[in-house]
C-alpha cells in the first residue's frame, strides 16, 4: 500500500532545519508535498538562497528517510531559492503573439468536453471520463477552463491551492490518479471572478503552457458551456485532437449542442461523438425507468449530423452524491451500471487513438 501523506509529513518532522532550528515542516520550507497513490512523494524545498549548502545535506536526509520508508516507490526534492511570491496571479500578460495551434510539452493528446449549455453534466462527465481512463492505466490530466463554474476540484476531491516554486511553472494536483489544474484553484473561494477577454486568454494559456503537466497520454479539458472565448482560444493555440460533446435530450439543449458542433467544425477540431445525459432516470426505490427529459434524442441528432453517440449515462443519485463527494461513480463504484457507461467513454477514445 502506498503511503499516504500523515505518514510522510510526520517522517519529515523528524528532520531539522539548520537555521531556523526547528523542524522542517515546522519551519515552513517543505512546500507543495504530493503523496501519490502510487507511492510517488514530491515536494519543493523553498529556501533561503544563502543557505543552499546547508539544505543539500536538509535534502539528501530528507530523501534517504523517505526511502527507507514502507509504500513509498519514488522520492523526488526540489530545491528553490525563497521567493516572496505567492503564485502567480492570472494578471492579463502581454498579447499573444499571433501563432498557430501549438503542443503542449508532453501531452500527447489533447480531447474538450463542451456542452452547448450549462448544467447539462459536462463536468460530471468529464471528471468520470479522466478517472475511467486513469482506471485503464492511462496517464490522464484535466484542465478545468470552465470559467463560469469550475467545478472539478470538488469532483475530483482536490483543494488547496497549486505551488509555484519559481513564480513560472505552476504544479498541478493530483487525485485518483488524474493530474488536475483548474481556474478555480487559482481564485479565492470567496471572490467572483469577472472574466475578460483578454485575462481568459490569458489565463488559459498559462494553465497549459506554465503548469507541469509531465507526461500525458491525454488532457481532458472541461470547456464552459456554449460557444465563447474560451473554445476559440483553446481551438486556435493548442493542437485539439477533438471534442466530446454532452447534452441531455431536451429540445433545446440539443439546439444548443447543435451549435458547439458547428463551432467546432469550423475551427477544424474533430467531433469524436455526443453524450447523452440523464437520459433515463432509474427509480432506487422501485427500479421504474422513466425518461425524464424524454430519451434517444441525442442519439437521433448524432445520427442526424453524422457523428457518433459515445454513450447514455443515466440521471441516477449515485452518479450526483459520488461526484459532489469528491470521488466520482467511474472510481468510487467502478464496477457498477452507472459507471459502466463512463469506461465505454474512455475505451472509445482509446480505439480512435486520441487517449
Ligand atoms: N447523470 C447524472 N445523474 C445525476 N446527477 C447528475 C448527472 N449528471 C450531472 N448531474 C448533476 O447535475 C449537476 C450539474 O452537473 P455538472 O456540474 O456536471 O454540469 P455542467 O454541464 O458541467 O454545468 P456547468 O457547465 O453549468 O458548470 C451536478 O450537481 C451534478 O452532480
Amino acid at each position: 500500500m502506498a503511503a499516504d501523506r500523515e505518514a510522510v509529513l510526520a517522517a519529515l518532522k523528524q528532520i531539522g532545519d539548520p537555521i531556523a532550528g526547528t523542524d522542517i515542516v515546522a519551519s515552513g520550507v517543505v512546500r507543495a508535498l504530493n503523496v501519490g497513490d502510487d507511492g510517488a512523494v514530491r515536494f519543493v524545498l523553498e529556501i533561503p538562497p544563502d543557505h543552499a549548502d546547508r539544505f543539500q545535506v536538509v535534502k539528501a536526509e530528507a530523501e534517504a528517510t523517505l526511502k527507507a520508508m514502507d509504500g513509498i516507490t519514488n522520492v523526488s526534492i526540489v530545491l528553490t531559492g525563497h521567493t516572496e511570491k505567492a503564485p502567480p496571479e492570472l494578471r492579463p500578460r502581454r498579447p499573444a503573439e499571433p501563432k498557430g495551434p501549438q503542443k503542449i510539452p508532453g501531452v500527447d493528446h489533447i480531447v474538450a468536453i463542451a456542452s452547448g449549455k450549462g448544467g447539462v453534466g459536462k463536468s460530471t462527465v468529464a471528471a468520470n471520463l479522466a478517472c475511467a481512463l486513469a482506471q485503464m492505466g492511462r496517464r490522464v490530466g484535466l484542465l478545468d477552463a470552465d470559467v463560469y463554474g469550475p467545478s472539478q476540484p470538488r469532483m475530483l476531491g482536490v483543494s488547496g491551492r497549486p505551488a509555484s516554486p519559481d513564480g513560472k511553472t505552476i504544479l498541478p494536483l493530483r487525485n485518483h490518479g488524474v493530474t488536475l489544474m483548474s481556474i478555480g484553484l487559482m481564485t479565492n473561494d470567496d471572490q467572483a471572478v469577472v472574466w475578460r477577454g483578454p485575462m481568459l486568454m490569458g489565463a488559459l494559456q498559462q494553465m497549459m503552457m506554465q503548469v507541469q503537466w509531465g507526461a500525458l497520454d491525454v488532457l481532458l479539458v472541461d470547456l464552459p458551456p456554449g460557444t465563447g472565448d474560451v473554445q476559440m482560444t483553446l481551438s486556435q493555440k493548442a493542437q485539439v485532437d477533438g471534442a466530446i460533446i454532452v447534452s441531455t435530450p431536451q429540445d433545446v439543449a440539443l439546439l444548443d449542442a447543435r451549435k458547439g458542433i458547428d463551432m467546432f467544425r469550423q475551427l477544424n477540431v474533430p467531433i469524436l461523438g455526443m453524450v447523452e445525459n440523464m437520459s433515463t432516470h432509474i427509480c432506487s426505490q422501485c427500479g421504474h425507468e422513466e425518461h425524464v427529459f424524454g430519451h434517444g434524442g441525442v442519439a437521433a441528432e448524432a445520427a442526424k449530423l453524422g457523428v457518433p453517440l459515445l454513450a447514455e449515462v443515466p440521471l441516477d443519485l449515485q452518479i450526483r452524491i459520488a461526484s459532489d463527494g469528491g470521488a466520482p461513480i467511474a472510481v468510487s463504484q467502478p464496477d457498477s451500471a452507472q459507471a459502466a457507461a463512463f469506461s465505454t467513454i474512455a475505451r472509445s477514445l482509446v480505439a480512435a487513438g486520441v487517449a
